[in-house]
């Protein structure tokens, strides 16, 4: 383990409009409370130089843009991240097998240096209710182990999925696989468009292995304060 990885497995989504938002919040933390996340609204306003300057401070960043494209593009676009040097980065496995594959393939280049490469499953933010107007049989946990299990025969290194879908994740893989969860919620705090959630001690539990969470850290009034908590309640 490098001195710059953390031991915690939170993973702070950074949605910010504001720079000077972003600043505030990130120069309060230390790469040993948590990794963090840019996502599409930071990526789009910013660009790779908020990914490089996040890596400058010695943290670990998730690019979290979620690719979904015809094989030959989501091919390159995940050598792109790997040329900025990210730690991981995610394609939507409904894209299915040969663009995950394509994906995976455009990292053998750079070896053990390539970013951990995951896939989303069901987005949390949907209910069971939601999936047969979009063609989906059957109710999320169902989708969500389909696509999991398709996300392995390709070779990725795990999914982006609820916390409430990793005891079957759990059962179906291997145990390296990263099951990546976003839908944390401390007890008490508001779901917002999160419907499938569970509090971060529930999560790791359940089999979780690194914890995607946003707003109730960056938007706590004390956001610092909300971290160690969250860390705490995890033994970190
Ligand atoms: O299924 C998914 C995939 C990605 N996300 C992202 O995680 C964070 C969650 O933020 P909160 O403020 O804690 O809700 C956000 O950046 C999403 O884009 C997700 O929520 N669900």
């Amino acid at each position: 383990m490098s001195s710059k990885t953390p031991l915690s497995p939170v993973i702070i989504a950074l949605d910010f409009a504001r720079r000077a938002e972003l600043d505030a919040l990130v120069d309060q933390l230390d790469p040993s409370q948590c990794r963090l996340k840019v996502g599409k609204e930071l990526f789009t306003l910013f660009g790779p130089e908020i990914v490089r300057s996040l890596q400058q401070r010695g943290f670990e960043v998730f690019l979290d843009l979620k690719f979904h494209d015809i094989p030959n593009t989501t091919a390159a676009a995940v050598a792109a991240a790997a040329e900025l040097g990210v730690w991981m980065v995610n394609v939507h496995a409904s894209g299915g097998a040969k663009m995950m594959s394509a994906a995976k393939t455009a990292l053998l280049p750079y070896g053990k240096d390539a970013p951990l490469l995951i896939a989303v499953t069901v987005l949390t933010s949907m209910h069971s209710d939601e999936l047969a107007a979009i063609g989906v049989a059957g109710d999320a946990p169902a989708q969500v182990s389909r696509l999991a299990a398709l996300t392995a025969e390709c070779g990725l290194d795990g999914v982006v999925c609820s916390a409430q879908e990793t005891p079957i994740l759990r059962a179906q893989s291997s145990d390296q696989f990263l099951l990546v969860t976003p839908g944390i919620r401390p007890a008490g705090s508001e779901l917002g468009d999160q419907t499938r959630v569970a509090t971060p001690a529930d999560a790791m539990a359940m089999g979780s292995s690194h914890l995607v969470i946003g707003r109730p850290v960056t938007r706590s009034a004390n956001p610092l304060a909300a971290l160690k908590a969250i860390n705490q309640s995890l033994g970190y």
